[in-house]
């Protein structure tokens, strides 16, 4: 197998002890010599020990691996193709970030596209917590790639006794399920941080998969892929546990309690992201929006529980 991983946060890091045989990239060289002193990443995975046959490195143009996995927040993926693009661009590239990119508002796969377009890309993604999957617990994720015949290559050499992937051609669907479930997850955080009901989360994950439906049909995805892994899959999972960075988040806004601001959480840019892409393509998505505008500081959670309540009454 030729796999590297770039990015040692939580979930690379989770991905190299999934598959073994594998090197680790950090941008960090004290982050590299640390782990490969310690044999763990205690910045973002402690706790979890890195398998022996997993080589670190800080050397990127050293990395002759074909099968690249971008383990970055989205927000940093373009910075990242642009600095690194001569290193890349002959490579199979798998986006493993959620999201939607402020400035050019496209997912991971379309931002590789936008800066690399020889490049050949695919994406994996859905319901997936590290720690979990660090500890070969079973997980079941979408590996999403428009070219079959490689999508069909990439499952196979990434999949494990126990990370079973299923393969999927609409990347769209993908990538829009694992970028909106993070939006809904914060508002489902909010929700309880606020003290509002369990019966109140569920109608916000059940309108909130319906205002997702509505944006990634109008896109172009298929209805089948947000119900899958990749999108109902990962909502359910992201809305229901603290594990979640995003639901937490929305934990600490409705409940007004601090939040640790340098936490990886995807829903907060996305959210400004998605409100913008709705607008664009005439789509209503008021629970996007409310999240948008209290992130933006235009909005308290109560205003913004008034106003969803008070939208006209009308058919499901
Ligand atoms: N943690 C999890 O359970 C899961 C995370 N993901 C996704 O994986 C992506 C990464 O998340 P985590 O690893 O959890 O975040 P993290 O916050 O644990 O780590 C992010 C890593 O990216 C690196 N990084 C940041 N900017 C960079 C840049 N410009 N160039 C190179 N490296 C850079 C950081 O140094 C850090 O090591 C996100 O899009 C997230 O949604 C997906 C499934 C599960
Ligand atoms: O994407 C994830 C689970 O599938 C991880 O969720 P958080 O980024 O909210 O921690």
């Amino acid at each position: 197998m030729s796999v590297a991983i770039l990015g040692a946060g939580a979930f690379g890091t989770a991905l190299a002890c999934a598959l073994g045989q594998v090197t680790l990239w950090t941008r960090d060289a004290d982050h590299a010599r640390d782990m490969a002193d310690t044999r763990e990443n205690t910045r973002r995975l402690p706790g979890i020990p890195l398998p022996g046959e997993v080589q670190i490195t800080h050397d990127l143009a050293g990395i002759d691996a074909q099968t690249l996995l971008l383990a970055m927040p989205m927000q940093a993926m373009r910075g990242f193709l642009h600095d690194h693009g001569t290193v890349l661009q002959d490579r199979v590239l798998v986006a493993c970030s959620k999201g939607v990119d402020l400035d050019v508002l496209l997912g991971p796969v379309g931002v590789i596209r936008q800066n690399l377009p020889d490049a050949r890309a695919a994406l994996l993604t859905g319901p997936s917590f590290a720690h979990d999957i660090a500890r070969g617990l079973p997980t079941a994720l979408t590996l999403a790639c428009e070219d079959p015949e490689l999508g069909m290559a990439l499952q196979q050499e990434l999949s494990t006794n126990a990370l079973r992937l299923y393969r999927n051609t609409d990347v769209t669907g993908a990538e829009l399920g694992g970028a909106l479930k993070n939006v809904i997850a914060i508002a489902a955080g909010m929700v309880i941080g606020a003290d509002m009901g369990e019966s109140a989360r569920a109608a916000l994950m059940a309108r909130g998969y319906a205002e997702m439906q509505r944006l990634a049909l109008a896109l172009g995805a298929q209805a089948d892929t947000l119900a899958g892994l990749s999108g109902l899959g990962d909502l359910i999972l992201t809305c229901g546990s603290e594990k979640s960075r995003n639901f937490r988040y929305g934990l600490a806004l409705g409940s007004g309690a601090e939040f640790d601001t340098t936490t990886t959480v995807e829903g907060a840019a996305t959210a400004r992201a998605v409100a913008r892409l709705a607008q664009e393509h005439g789509i209503d998505m008021p629970i996007t929006r409310m999240v948008a505008a209290m992130i933006e500081g235009y909005l308290t959670v109560t205003e913004a529980r008034d106003a969803l309540l008070a939208r006209p009454l009308t058919e499901e």
